[in-house]
């Protein structure tokens, strides 16, 4: 029998588009459970409704049942999906959209299995020709800054202008008004929000100032 923590908790459906939800997507990596819903506050407080947990760290997923449920004015999303297995966890534990670093055919195929909106990670044209093929418009673009940064998005608008990107990945409040300027870009994302310094000092203040900042950026 499974405890009340593990039962699946509802997502909220998402109207539109994860991209135009925000100008900056807060990536963030929790260590500590207990960070999760004061992040979640300090993030909507400084005006970024919307955040994107990795599943990188043990409490992740715990994390992410906690602000799906406690802090249901936040658009709460699974970061570093890897395989079909983690987007169906995911999915259960609340996320209402899904990020993927890449983009295998296998991948692909599990993220929509959920019916949660996503975004798989593309580098090269032909792996945004190939998340096009599939059917989805939408996607990352990582790792942004090695890749090529802002000029090699702007390249893309062109010649494949359907697609539109969160570029993640080494941005930062300085570089990220370039990326923002760009048609093809909805939103970029960035864990410069939530340094792990300030997250294990517990400083929220300093998140939502982080937060109001990045907000202005648009
Ligand atoms: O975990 C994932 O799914 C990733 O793909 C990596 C993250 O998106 C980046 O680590 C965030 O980039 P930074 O702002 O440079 O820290």
């Amino acid at each position: 029998m499974s405890s009340p923590s593990e039962a699946p908790v509802r997502p909220v459906p998402h109207q539109g588009s994860v991209l135009d939800v925000v100008p900056v997507m807060p990536v963030v990596v929790l260590e500590r459970l207990e960070h999760a819903v004061p992040v979640a506050r300090a993030l909507v407080a400084g005006g970024l409704p919307a955040i994107e947990l990795t599943l990188r760290t043990e409490v992740a997923l715990e994390a992410l049942r906690a602000i799906a449920t406690e802090v249901p004015e936040i658009l709460v999303g699974a970061g570093t999906i890897l395989s079909p297995a983690q987007a169906q966890e995911a999915r259960d534990a609340g996320a209402r959209f899904l990020v993927s670093p890449g983009a295998t055919p296998a991948l692909l195929a599990g993220m929509l299995d959920t019916g949660l909106p996503f975004l798989p990670g593309t580098a090269t044209v032909s792996e945004v020709l190939a998340v096009l093929e599939a059917g989805v418009t939408e996607m990352k673009f990582f790792p942004a800054e090695a890749s090529g940064g802002a000029p090699y998005l702007k390249s893309l608008a062109s010649p494949v202008p359907t697609a539109r990107f969160c570029p993640t990945g080494g941005i930062t409040a300085a570089s990220a008004p370039a990326y923002l300027a760009l048609p093809n870009v909805g939103c970029v994302g960035g864990s410069w929000l939530t340094p792990a310094d300030v997250l294990a000092a517990e400083d929220w203040g300093r998140v939502e100032t982080l937060a109001r900042e990045a907000a202005a950026l648009r």
